[in-house]
């Protein structure tokens, strides 16, 4: 299976939001990671078939979506930011209607709910109504909605807001564990929530994607650039000017920074292993400049 997004670009107004955006994706865990307001949301619902682009196309092994209609979209499983429910159904109440507009027959809806709650671990708060469900219920709730139909396309738009730390994990263990051999697409601007479970990163920022790779492929962008140092706090400014500081954590002997930067940013400085959290913040240094690229693009 083949997911080709070819030259999207779309614009709200006269505002250009996506531009000549391609991409090629095949099974396994994809994360889009970029900052708030780059895009992502608009890509995912273009994925999801709920938003036209101005232009470009999607097509599914070599077919256009909008040739295929429904036959593309019994392969999606979306699950949005806000996923609606009714806080007095029940939580059983709310996947058969799903269903129902999914066009399942009851039993076979039936039988996905029984199974698929058993996954996500709600096999014993079916009964309990949406309203009641905790921030990680609804969640996992969300996730069941979405495989109702057994998708073999996934998208899934920040799943992890709201959710505790242990919360998060346990999400990021389910992902996985769910993923197959479906194409799974998650955006997040949480960079922990794709550690170690995506097959490849995009990071996106203003409208495209700026860079793409396996983690190993982006770590290595950094690796001999992340550097550690205890310095005084007077000299923040000064070491601010040889590289991004990606972390600060006050010590009683002084301020231990985190640098990502071509040169030690300083004498004492040692050089340490990159996470993937180096490379978003060398794309993106902080919410007042997370929208501008630092680093020149090496290739799409
Ligand atoms: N329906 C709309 N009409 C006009 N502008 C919109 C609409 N939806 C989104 N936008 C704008 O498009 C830009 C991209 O929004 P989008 O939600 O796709 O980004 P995002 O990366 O998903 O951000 P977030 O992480 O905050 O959800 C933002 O500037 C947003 O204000």
């Amino acid at each position: 299976m083949e997911l080709e997004l070819r030259n999207i670009q779309h614009q709200y107004g006269k505002k250009r939001i996506l531009q000549n955006l391609s991409l090629t994706l095949t099974p396994g865990v994809y994360g889009l990671l970029g900052p708030n307001g780059t895009g992502k949301t608009t890509l995912m619902r273009i994925i999801a078939d709920v938003l036209y682009p101005t232009s470009g196309q999607v097509l599914l092994n070599g077919q256009d979506k909008n040739k295929i209609g429904d036959l593309y979209r019994a392969q999606i499983g979306y699950l949005p930011q806000d996923l609606g429910m009714y806080s007095h159904f029940t939580a059983r109440k709310f996947l058969y209607f799903i269903a129902a507009l999914k066009g399942l027959s009851k039993e076979e809806a039936g039988e996905r709910i029984q199974s698929l709650a058993k996954i996500v671990n709600l096999s014993g708060q079916l009964d309990v109504k949406c309203g009641k469900y905790s921030g990680g219920m609804k969640r996992r709730l969300g996730i069941v909605q979405a495989l109702l139909n057994n998708p073999r396309i996934l998208i899934l738009d920040e799943p992890t807001v709201g959710l505790d730390p242990m919360e998060r994990v346990r999400f990021r263990n389910l992902i996985s564990e769910i993923s197959g051999d479906r194409i799974v697409i998650l955006s997040t601007h949480i960079v922990p929530d794709i550690d170690h479970i995506a097959k490849r990163v995009f990071l996106m920022g203003q409208g495209s994607i700026l860079r793409q790779g396996t983690i190993k492929e982006l770590l290595s962008e950094v690796q001999g650039e992340v550097w550690q140092v205890v310095v005084p706090g007077r000299l923040l400014a000064q070491i601010e000017e040889k590289g991004t500081v990606v972390n600060m954590l006050q010590l009683d002997s002084g301020l231990e920074l985190r640098v990502v930067g071509k040169q030690a940013p300083h004498p004492d400085a040692i050089q340490v292993a990159p996470c993937l959290e180096d490379v978003y913040m060398s794309y993106f240094r902080s919410p007042d400049t997370e929208k501008t690229p630092l680093k020149e693009t090496s290739f799409r």
